[in-house]
Parts: structure tokens; sequence; C-alpha cells
């Protein structure tokens, strides 16, 4: 079994809890509440910032062109392509995406960039991309996922997010869809088992939060003491 394999299936049972909660079901369904949409991209372009930093990082560690070029396409990806994910959600919310940038980090954010951020102070390639792979992982399977349940609909006002993260073709789920897997399956045989156990379970981790990060956007969980997020006043501002 490969490593990839081996995470899959580990982090299959967390990606099924991601498909069925509130959050994800409501992309599927068309409704969410302007204050969850708002939420999640005002912490989802800070989380975003610090998945960039990791990523150069990662550029940095890589030795081989093939690592290379999938990273930058990582990167080329969010910063030309994701941010229209954002923008379905600001123009269903009725905001412009300016209005949702530059608030603090609530404590979901910070927990899961300080762990992917954690790999890069003392980790080797393969750390930094364990921590952030289910990144691209869980957001594939979602849009593949709701594809295939027939929720990208004319009338599903979330279908242009489900379209850009789902994967285009038809064939069966394999790592190579997502490239990160070949990485890590290219690393993995150097390592000792007790490592890729360490490596394992920071993947886990990062699963976790990305059920977390979810469920932080569907009830606005905040910091309960000190100044936290502000939604803006819904203005029904043209989306920027
Ligand atoms: C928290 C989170 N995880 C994953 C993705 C998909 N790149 C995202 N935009 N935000």
């Amino acid at each position: 079994m490969t490593f990839s394999t081996e995470l899959i299936e580990a982090g299959t049972p967390v990606l099924n809890h991601i498909m069925a909660h509130p959050f994800v079901k409501g992309i599927g369904d068309g409704k969410l509440s302007k204050q969850a949409l708002m939420f999640y991209v005002i912490q989802d372009y800070n989380y975003l910032n610090e998945f960039l930093h990791s990523d150069a990082v990662a550029l940095l560690k890589s030795t081989s062109r093939e690592d290379m070029q999938i990273i930058s396409q990582q990167i080329d990806f969010l910063l030309n392509s994701e941010s229209e994910a954002h923008r379905n959600f600001c123009e269903v919310a009725g905001t412009s995406y300016a209005s949702l940038q530059g608030q603090p980090m609530t404590p979901t954010t910070k927990l899961y960039t300080n762990h992917m951020l954690e790999t890069l102070k003392s980790g080797d390639l393969i750390d930094i991309i364990a921590a952030m792979t289910p990144c691209p992982w869980t957001y594939g399977e979602i849009g593949d996922r709701l594809v295939e349940q027939g929720k990208n609909t004319a009338d599903n006002v979330f279908t242009p997010w489900i379209e850009l993260y789902a994967n285009d073709d038809d064939a069966d789920e394999t790592p190579e869809q997502f490239p990160f897997f070949d990485i890590l399956d290219r690393e993995a045989p150097k390592y000792s088992r007790e490592r890729l156990d360490q490596v394992k379970r920071s993947f886990l981790e990062s699963c976790e939060f990305e059920w977390d990060f979810w469920e932080q956007s569907f009830y606005q969980k905040d910091w309960q003491f000190l100044p936290g997020v502000v939604l803006p006043v819904n203005t029904a501002a043209k989306a920027k």
C-alpha cells in the first residue's frame, strides 16, 4: 500500500463527517445564512494567506522540478482562481469581497494555520506537504461528491463554488488527482515507520481542522472575551 493510500484510508472517516456537516450540506442545497458565508470568507482569506506562506517554504525545500511544478500550480490556483469561490459566497451574501478582508483570526483559524506553520520551522518537505494536503484533498472531494449527487444545478446559487473544486474528469478517485499525494509518495520511502506515523498524525490533525473550519463558520465561533470578527452590515453591495 502506498503512503498516500494509507493517508486517504485513515482520513476518509473525517471526510465523511465533513460531507455530513450542515455547512457543506448547505452548499449542496443552495441554502446558507449570510452570516455563515461572510464569516467563512473572512476566515478563509486569513487561512489562505498562511497557506501561501506554507507553499512558499515547501517550494524552497523541494529539490525536483516535478515537485516545484506541483507547488507552483497550487500557488497559481490559490491566487488566480480560488478567489472566485470567495466571490461566489460574497455575491450570495450580498456583500463585497473587499469588506471581508483584514479581520482577526478566530481561535480555530489560528490553531489550524499554526499547525501548518509549525512544520515550516523544523519540518522536512514531507511534514509541510502532509499538513497542507487535507486542504486540496477535502475540497476536491467535496466538489466531486456534490457533483455526483447532482447538486451543481442551474438554480443552485453555489454551483460556481462546487464546479471550481470538482475535478474535471469522471475517472475513479486516485491520488494522482491530488498531486500533493504524489510528493508524499516520493518522500515517504526516505523515512522510518515511526516517523511516517508522526506525518500521518499531522495529516489527520489537518483533516480534523478542516471539519472544524466548517463548524466555526456555520456557528460563527469566535473569541469569547477578546475583540473578534465584525460582520459588515449587509448592504447588498455589488461584489467586487
Ligand atoms: C480552510 C480551507 N481548506 C481548504 C481550502 C481549499 N483550498 C480552503 N479554501 N480553505
